[in-house]
Formats: C-alpha cells, structure tokens, sequence
C-alpha cells in the first residue's frame, strides 16, 4: 500500500479529532464530510473553550467564511495556541479580495500565525499572492493554473503549502508541486466544497507530517469522492448526498484505481 492510501486507511483508524472555527453556511456540510471519511470533527469558535480545545485536538481548521470581530479574536487566539502545541492548522481565506475587512483579516491571521496549509481557489489566492488586488465573492473567475506561479512564491515566502483548488487541483510546497485532475463541474454548483476541503485538508495534516503528501491525499479523496457522486446525481441536490456516501464508501482500492496524480 502505498503511502496516499495509508493515510485514507489512517484517518479511519485513528479518527482525528479536528477543530473548526468554520462558517455558518458550511458548519454542517463539514461536519459531515469529515465524519465521512472517518475523522471526528469539532466546531468550536467560543474564546473562552479555545485553549481547551486545541489541546485535545489534532488539527486545526480556520475559515474565514462569515466573519465578525469576536470570531477572528478566537481565530488569531486559536493559532497562537497551535502552534505553542505543535498542533497543525489549515486556513482558508474564503471571499478574501471582496471586501477590505475580509482582505485585512487574512493578512492579520496570517502575520500572527503561519499556517502549515493555505487552500483557497484561484481568485483568492492570487489575491494572496499579490497578483490581484480584488475578487467578486466567494466563488473564482480565474482558472487555478493562473493562481500557480503566484502560490509558489507565496509558499516559498510563508514555507509552507499552499493549495489551489478548481478543475484540476495544485498542491504545491516551494518548487514541489502535485496536481489532481479528478472531480466534477458539479462540485461548483454547490457551496462548501472548498470549505470540505479545507477540512479533510484538516484530517489528513492531523495523521500525516508530511504535510504536501496530506494535501495531496485531501485533494485526491475530494476528487475521487466527486467522480464517484457525478455518476449517480442528477444535479447538485442529489450531488451533496451521493457525495456524503462516496466520502464514507471510499476505500484505499478505489483510490488506487481512480486517482489522477502528476507529481
Ligand atoms: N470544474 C471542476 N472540475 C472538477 N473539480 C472541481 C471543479 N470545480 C471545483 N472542483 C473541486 O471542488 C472543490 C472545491 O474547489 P473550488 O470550487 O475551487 O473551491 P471554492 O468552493 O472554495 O471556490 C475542490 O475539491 C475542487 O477540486
Ligand atoms: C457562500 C458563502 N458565503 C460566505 S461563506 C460561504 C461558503 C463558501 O463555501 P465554498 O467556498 O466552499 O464554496
Ligand atoms: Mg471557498
């Protein structure tokens, strides 16, 4: 077995207790694509739990989704404390570019604290990179190879992994850079699924250090698990439960035969 189907294996085994300090549109959603796949999620925003629960927790996830001042004080608050406890933790800077406070927000959190993995799409991490100085909302209207030379300088000045989703997937480590070319159109046709990425980003960085090769696993699972949906929906309603079901059905066989990996 190789070492990307260790990890799908790992996550099961071991179900990682994963912090979140999501948005409201995709509490749920990633809750339960987490649960899916076999790890054990927390959303947890309140200050006062956040010392406690990091410190159980064996990732963080941080998502900028909906955002208010006291969120981002419990935000900035529960970095300091992953990395005081070594605790890996995933940002993403959803709709980052809209708006001045959202764009300042994401430059805050991540002057405070680096975070082991940025994903967002194209829009916003050229936004990021400094390539673009603003986005239209949450979804991106630039294609994700237009974000690649910009996340590579941004992962090489942060060292650190940046991830930038869309049709085809780029994982990318300084000048290491994997791309998964699974997945389905219909995967933008229904909100949170780059925030359920983020979030099995979350899982996999919980089992596996290698952080690149965990962003890869992530990305190769919400892939496969789109593919698998796609063939049984008829449009994204039906979409969002077959994908539920494909996370939960996918083994390290079915990851095997259907990965599309270029490293
Ligand atoms: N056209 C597409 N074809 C295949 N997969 C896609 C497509 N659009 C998005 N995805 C997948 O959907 C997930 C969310 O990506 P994306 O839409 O870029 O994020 P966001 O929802 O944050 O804008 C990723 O797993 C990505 O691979
Ligand atoms: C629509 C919307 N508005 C604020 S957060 C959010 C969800 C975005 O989720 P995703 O980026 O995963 O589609
Ligand atoms: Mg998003």
């Amino acid at each position: 077995m190789n070492h990307l189907e260790k990890i799908v294996n790992n996550i099961r085994i071991k179900s990682p207790l994963v912090q979140n300090i999501t948005n409201y549109v995709v509490m749920n959603s990633t809750a339960n694509a987490l649960l899916a796949i076999g790890a054990s999620p927390v959303m947890a925003h309140a200050i006062e739990e956040t010392e406690d629960i990091v410190t159980i927790s064996s990732s963080l996830v941080i998502n900028m989704g909906t955002l208010s001042e006291k969120w981002v004080d419990s935000m900035l608050f529960a970095t300091k404390k992953a990395k005081e406890t070594a605790t890996p933790f995933v940002f993403d800077p959803v709709g980052v570019g809209a708006s001045k406070y959202r764009t300042a927000t994401a430059l805050k959190i991540i002057a405070a604290a680096i975070p082991d993995v940025i994903r967002g799409n194209a829009s916003e991490i050229m936004v990021l990179a400094q390539q673009a100085s603003s986005s239209k909302g949450v979804d991106s209207t630039m294609l994700a190879a237009d974000a690649v030379s910009g996340a590579i300088e941004l992962s090489k000045k942060l060292n650190n992994t940046v991830v930038v989703s869309g049709q085809v997937d780029y994982i990318i480590t300084g000048d290491r850079v994997n791309t998964i070319s699974n997945g389905s159109t219909l995967m933008s046709k229904v909100t949170g699924m780059g925030c359920s990425a983020t979030a099995i980003i979350g899982a996999c960085i919980a089992i596996e250090p290698d952080v690149h090769l965990a962003c890869t696993a992530a990305m190769a699972i919400m892939g496969i698990a789109g593919d698998m949906a796609a063939e049984l929906s008829k449009g994204p309603g039906s979409f969002q439960v077959h994908f539920l079901d494909s996370l939960y059905l996918l083994t390290d066989d079915i990851l095997k035969d259907k990965i599309k990996l270029n490293v």
